[in-house]
């Protein structure tokens, strides 16, 4: 399949995504949304990819929403196209996607690589929140899931004064995971990606789908949900061959059943 804005590759069991304007540093217009969501759904479909990395280039992930096709939209138009409600659906892909940022991550971009599952940061990266500096704010989710993230004040210090952080600052507030040379960006999420696709690919939709549940109900109710979830697992034949494999002192080799 080819698009407009991105470039895709599978590698080995890793669905790789690339976004691909670096003429305007990979602003996310519509085409992007569409062309992201094709992607990441087609790999989603395909039993042979177990994880995705997306990621963009050394000087931007993406550099927000295009400023150039928002500027002139008037509110109707923005209420009755329900104007980024379609981003949403990138965040409810099922298998894991890891976000490997390098240059700019902000606005959108900043709350594209939160809507994957986790963030690998390399050492050049810049996030923020600036939206306020073009008398908006955040609109893909910025004032929520940063602020889940990285706590009431550290969000109101982003958003509100739209200052960028660096690497070291976001991985020190919990936004980022891990950050490694810029060099070693790519090798490094791919090798985590491919970590984690070589998992049973049934228990580590569960496991994502459980973490993610954390940010939507209470306490009790994710506790309960949770043992829901791993009280199925049992029913798994990769549940089965992953603890004979501990047993009996071998690697497990999972069927994804
Ligand atoms: C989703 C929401 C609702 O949350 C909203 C948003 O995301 S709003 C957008 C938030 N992002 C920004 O405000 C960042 C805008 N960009 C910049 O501030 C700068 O480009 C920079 C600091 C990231 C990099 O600066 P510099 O190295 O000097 O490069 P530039 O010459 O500025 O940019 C190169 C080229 O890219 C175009 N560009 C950059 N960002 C965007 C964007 N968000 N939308 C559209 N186009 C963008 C920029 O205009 C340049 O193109 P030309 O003008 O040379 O054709």
């Amino acid at each position: 399949m080819s698009y407009e804005t991105i470039v895709t590759e599978p590698r080995s069991k890793v669905g790789l995504i690339r976004l691909n304007r670096p003429q305007a540093l990979n602003a996310l217009n519509m085409q992007v949304l569409a062309d992201l969501l094709a992607a990441a759904r087609a790999f989603d479909r395909d039993d042979g990819i177990g994880a995705m990395v997306i990621t963009g280039s050394e000087k931007a992930f993406a550099a927000g929403a295009d400023i150039k096709e928002m500027q002139a939209k008037t509110y109707i138009d923005a209420y009755m196209q329900d104007f980024f409600s379609g981003w949403e659906d990138f965040a409810r892909i099922r298998k894991p996607i890891i976000a490997a940022v390098a240059g700019y991550a902000l606005g959108g971009g900043c709350e594209l690589a939160m809507m994957c599952d986790f963030i690998i940061a390399a050492d050049n990266a810049k996030f923020g929140q600036p939206e306020i500096t073009l008398g908006v704010m955040p609109g893909m989710g910025g004032s929520q899931r940063l602020t889940r993230f990285i706590g009431k004040s550290k969000a109101m210090d982003l958003v509100l004064t739209g200052r960028m952080m660096d690497a070291t600052e976001a991985e020190r507030c919990g936004l980022v995971s891990r950050i490694v040379p810029v060099a070693d960006l790519m090798e490094e999420s791919m090798k985590a990606a491919t970590k984690i696709a070589d998992f049973s690919l049934p228990a580590v939709v569960m496991a994502k789908e459980a973490v993610n549940r954390s940010y939507e109900t209470t306490l009790s109710e994710g506790l309960r949900f949770e043992r829901r979830v791993f009280h199925s697992m049992f029913a798994l034949d990769d549940q089965k061959e992953g603890m004979a494999a501990f047993t009996e002192k071998r690697k497990p080799h999972f069927s994804n059943r």
